[in-house]
């Protein structure tokens, strides 16, 4: 039981045809949730945390609070930094006991990608900390950023190979038509199998990171919107294609909304059905559970990680 990096995770994930969950974390009912549910699945899990996670709880925080999780739990966990903006956050997660790290310079040019990762991949490498980076650009909302669909692109496979090569970077998230947040499609869910399948088989030795793969599950997107939510025309990846992946070289999967939804469906419910209640913990409480419901039939039904822990 420790906060581990993602390398032994990721080898037996892409030997085993599953992916390993990365969840992004902002406050203690969101980390016990996903904890207790990975517990019961003795699944292994990515707890991550973004730059607005940071901003909102203070780093400090969460970090108690995921070691915390790792002592209650017993399990190996890995403390990730979610699409982090420059070497200075980078420099200030390591020191803060971060075991893994993302340096997400996908809106740079190439030259200028490589030049960024490879700084933060050469610190952190010195440091025992392992390097997520992006090539290729995801569409949708990401902190305060909003990237518009045309000016999103698709990871090119020899890039890749190129970027992989030159940087030394421990995985790599790709970009193939999965985005951030709730509106993902317009129409048909699509994505680039293809491309994956490419870039996969000149990069077998790299675990490929999913972006935006949260499903958007219709019923909890109703369970807001019955309770005086307003998110209209919501859609997600489906989970037979996160299944796809998962069987391919995508060794992590990023789940936020889904995890959003989750917990403002119970809050929402709760506050319509209890109008009279103010105790947080009234309603947190279920927020929670559905937190730990969702997680856990992620990890048994849709990544395949149930057991990971110990294998
Ligand atoms: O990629 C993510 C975090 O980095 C989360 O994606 P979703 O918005 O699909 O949950
Ligand atoms: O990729 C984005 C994640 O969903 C984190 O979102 P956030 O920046 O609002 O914390
Ligand atoms: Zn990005
Ligand atoms: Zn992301």
């Amino acid at each position: 039981m420790a906060l581990v990096t993602s390398t032994e995770m990721f080898k037996k994930a892409q030997a085993g045809g599953y992916a390993i969950g990365a969840f992004n974390v902002n406050n203690m009912e969101i980390i016990q949730g996903i904890v207790e549910a990975a517990k019961e699945e003795q699944s292994a899990i990515i707890l991550q945390v973004s730059a607005g996670a940071r901003k909102y709880a203070n780093s400090i925080y969460l970090r108690k609070l995921v070691e915390a999780a790792v002592e209650d739990s017993g399990l190996d966990i890995v403390l990730h930094l979610d699409h982090g903006e420059n070497f200075d956050i980078v420099k200030q997660c390591i020191e803060d006991g971060f075991t893994s790290v993302m340096i997400d310079a996908s809106h740079y040019p190439f030259e200028e990608n490589i030049r960024i990762t490879k700084e933060v991949v050469d610190y952190a490498h010195a440091h025992g900390v392992v390097v997520e980076a992006e090539l290729g650009r995801l569409a949708g909302v990401e902190d305060a950023v909003k990237v518009k669909k045309e000016d999103a692109t698709y990871t090119d496979p020899d890039e890749a190979v190129e970027f992989v090569e030159r940087t030394g970077v421990d995985s790599l998230a790709v970009a193939i038509g999965t985005s951030h947040g709730a509106y993902k499609f317009k129409g048909e869910p699509r994505l680039d199998f293809e491309r994956l399948e490419i870039i996969g088989k000149k990069l077998p030795n790299t675990p490929l990171v999913l972006h935006g793969a949260s499903t958007v599950l219709p019923e909890f997107v109703e369970l807001c919107n019955k309770y005086g939510g307003n998110i209209p025309g919501a859609q997600g990846v489906p989970e037979e294609m996160l299944r796809r992946a998962a069987s391919m070289n995508v060794a992590k999967i990023n789940i936020d909304t889904d995890l959003r939804l989750a917990m403002t469906a119970a809050i929402r419910k709760f506050m319509y059905e209890n109008p009279s209640e103010f105790d947080p913990r009234k309603y947190l409480g279920p927020a929670r559970e559905a937190i730990k419901g969702m997680v856990k039939h992620k990890i048994k039904d849709v990544l395949g990680s149930s057991g990971s822990n110990l294998k």
